[in-house]
């Protein structure tokens, strides 16, 4: 994981307000990454910033990726781009309290992200730790679990 990172953003809808207050304090801190979100939150996200830099006067750009929206299909573009070493590290700020009708894919993104072990923060306080922690301005390598044995396995 380099020094510029690629952050994963997703929210769900009842949770986006919570997300973009998050973005705008942490814009700043967000400028030099690279986000790569699902769509109705990158789009979000997008003006948030927008809205941020006009106000602040900020002559920057910011490099924002926007997936298909989530339940079309993002959450497993999300998933495929972990699986391809694409994300350092992932805010979801998923819904405890609405189930949706793509849950399979919510689980499949989260279960992916655990086997990666890609640092993932699912409440405002774990992105809030996350965001300050001094490892966001090194590299860091993640130790990624080693399946040889279960590739070879034996399935005759
Ligand atoms: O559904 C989502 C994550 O599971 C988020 O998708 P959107 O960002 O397109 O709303």
């Amino acid at each position: 994981m380099k020094t510029h990172k690629n952050i994963a953003l997703v929210a769900h809808d009842n949770r986006k307000k919570d997300l973009m207050e998050w973005v705008r304090w942490n814009v700043e801190t967000l400028i030099p990454h690279h986000l790569i979100c699902t769509g109705t939150t990158g789009r979000l996200i997008e003006e948030t910033i927008h809205e941020q830099l006009l106000k602040t006067g900020k002559e920057t750009t910011i490099h924002i990726s926007k997936l298909k929206s989530g339940p079309l299909g993002g959450d497993q573009q999300m998933g495929a781009f972990i699986a391809d070493g694409k994300v350092d590290f992932m805010i979801f700020f998923w819904d405890p309290m609405m189930p949706q009708p793509h849950d399979v894919d919510v689980k499949a993104l989260l279960r992916i992200a655990v086997l990666y072990n890609i640092p993932t923060a699912c409440n405002r306080s774990t992105a809030d730790f996350m965001i300050s922690s001094p490892l966001m301005n090194e590299a860091y390598e993640r130790t990624i679990k080693d399946f040889s044995d279960y590739l070879n396995r034996d399935i005759s």
